[in-house]
């Protein structure tokens, strides 16, 4: 490895070894950025890397909110602007009672070269709250919200940093944000976050983004694969609003997603999930319940549930784990390649702990695809529908899904052409990081050092 890289990855290990889930993606991004350093000292000479790994600003703030017995509870908000080199910082709010800063810098990490790949204007950032919105009642999750904006508000906008959703944020939230930022600002400045509803500036497809950009990318590791979709049997992981568009999209194009799972465990559907409308939809309502139990799908379609597992020892053609960071370990991997998967699809943010990617990357036969190249169709969508907002129109949901397919085509070209300029072969990992890079590192070298 460059010396460089390592001395910055050795430092970051140093100073933050009290967040393993952001050092676990710097040692990731920057181990695979050796060859490009090589080829350019200049960027030692103006520290990029020990910059990048610097968010730009991050903060954090107190959100007191009422619940509905008249309790006072306070939690803690963050929001990191991690890198505003090519576009206002742009990245989702999770909340989730697991959210500490390493879990918001990771995902602020990821977020630089997803944006970056998806071609548009737009900054890395993410923020959330350690807030559990489960079990609560939809009074007690606006009056969350609002308190939440009422603290941020200052500090987002339109062409500063757009906020939009992740794990435990989806259009609901949004709209409570959204209303509570209107309120305060006193002017209707839609742009200043995404995933909005329709009726107030959303764009039509944003909710099934992510989803669909990930089997459009999928489509296009098959055909250079020399396969067809159809037909495929597809093992993920959550029920949340990303398993939901995969399962959408699979019903559309003919292939069967076969597990969901929860915290409580997973359940394996024969026919697929993906094999009706009614079983696609009841993910939403799953999803709304707020109670958080996969076996509830078991119970009304009559399929096996296993408690307290995961779903990677199903035999599948691929594996798609979507809930959430660290999902598929060592000993999962190794039941995966025992299976003989041959394609493996990151679509959660860092669902693979290193060591798990690194083997799984070592198989001859398997194909890796990372996260961030398949997600990025979520945060294009956003980024489209900042473009609309500009605009004042609204675009068909055709335009919208051809704009995204175009997007998610490119984003496979660009990362297996950057693998191969580096002599690395089709190793999607590496070359979604160094083409997400190469743009960022332009920008951060013409604007001068700071
Ligand atoms: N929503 C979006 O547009 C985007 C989401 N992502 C990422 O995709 C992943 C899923 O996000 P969403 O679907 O939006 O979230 P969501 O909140 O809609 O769903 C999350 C799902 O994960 C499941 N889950 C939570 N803890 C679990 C556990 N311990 N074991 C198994 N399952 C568990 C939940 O039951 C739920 O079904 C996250 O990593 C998120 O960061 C990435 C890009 C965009
Ligand atoms: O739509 C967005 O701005 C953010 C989506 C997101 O949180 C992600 O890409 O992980």
């Amino acid at each position: 490895m460059n010396a460089y890289v390592e001395r910055v990855i050795e430092s970051v290990r140093q100073k933050h070894g009290n967040e393993p889930e952001f050092v676990q993606t710097v040692e990731e991004v920057l181990s695979s950025l050796s060859p490009v350093i090589d080829k350019h000292p200049e960027y030692e000479k103006a520290d990029l890397l020990g910059r990048i790994v610097e968010p730009e600003r991050m903060f954090t703030f107190r959100v007191v909110w009422m619940d509905d017995n008249g309790a006072y509870h306070t939690n803690i908000g963050y929001r990191c602007q991690f890198n505003g080199a090519i576009g206002p910082y742009k990245g989702g709010l999770r909340f989730q009672k697991n959210v500490y800063p390493g879990i918001i810098k990771f995902l602020g990490f990821e977020q630089i070269f997803k944006n970056s790949l998806t071609g548009l204007p737009i900054g890395g950032g993410k923020g959330g709250s350690d807030f559990d919105p489960a079990g609560k009642s939809d009074a007690e999750i606006m009056r969350f919200c609002q308190s939440f904006m009422t603290a941020l508000y200052r500090y987002i906008g339109p062409d500063i940093d757009v906020p939009a959703g992740d794990m435990g944020v989806g259009g609901r939230e949004i709209g409570y944000l959204f209303g509570q930022y209107r309120r305060l600002k006193g002017t209707f400045e839609n742009g200043v976050l995404t995933g909005k509803g329709f009726s107030y500036g959303g764009s039509l497809t944003r909710p099934e983004a992510t989803g669909y950009g990930a089997m459009y990318y999928l489509q296009e590791v098959l055909k250079h694969e020399g396969e067809e979709i159809q037909g495929k049997t597809i093992a993920c992981a959550g029920f949340g609003n990303v398993t939901w568009g995969i399962c959408k999209k699979a019903l559309h194009l003919g292939a069967k997603v076969v597990t969901l799972s929860g915290p409580d465990g997973y359940i394996y559907d024969e026919e697929g999930v993906s094999s009706s409308e009614e079983k696609v939809n009841y993910l939403l309502e799953m999803r709304a319940s707020g109670r958080n139990r996969v076996q509830d799908y078991a119970d009304k379609f009559g399929v096996p549930f296993f408690p307290g597992e995961k779903p990677w020892g199903v035999k599948a053609d691929v594996i798609m784990p979507s809930a959430m960071q660290n999902d598929v370990n060592m000993e999962s991997a190794q039941k995966i390649v025992a299976n003989g998967v041959k394609y493996y699809i990151e679509v959660a943010n860092m669902p693979t702990t290193n060591d798990a990617l690194y083997y799984l990357m070592s198989q001859k036969n398997m194909v890796v695809a990372p996260s961030k190249a398949v997600n990025a169709g979520g945060v294009g969508v956003s980024a489209l529908e900042m473009s609309q907002n500009s605009e004042r129109l609204v675009w068909t949901a055709e335009e919208v899904d051809a704009q995204l397919h175009k997007m998610m085509v490119n984003i496979h070209k660009v990362s297996a052409e950057a693998a191969e300029e580096y002599g690395l072969g089709y190793n999607l990992v590496a070359g979604a990081n160094i083409a997400g890079f190469q743009k960022v590192a332009n920008a951060m070298m013409e604007q001068g050092i700071f």
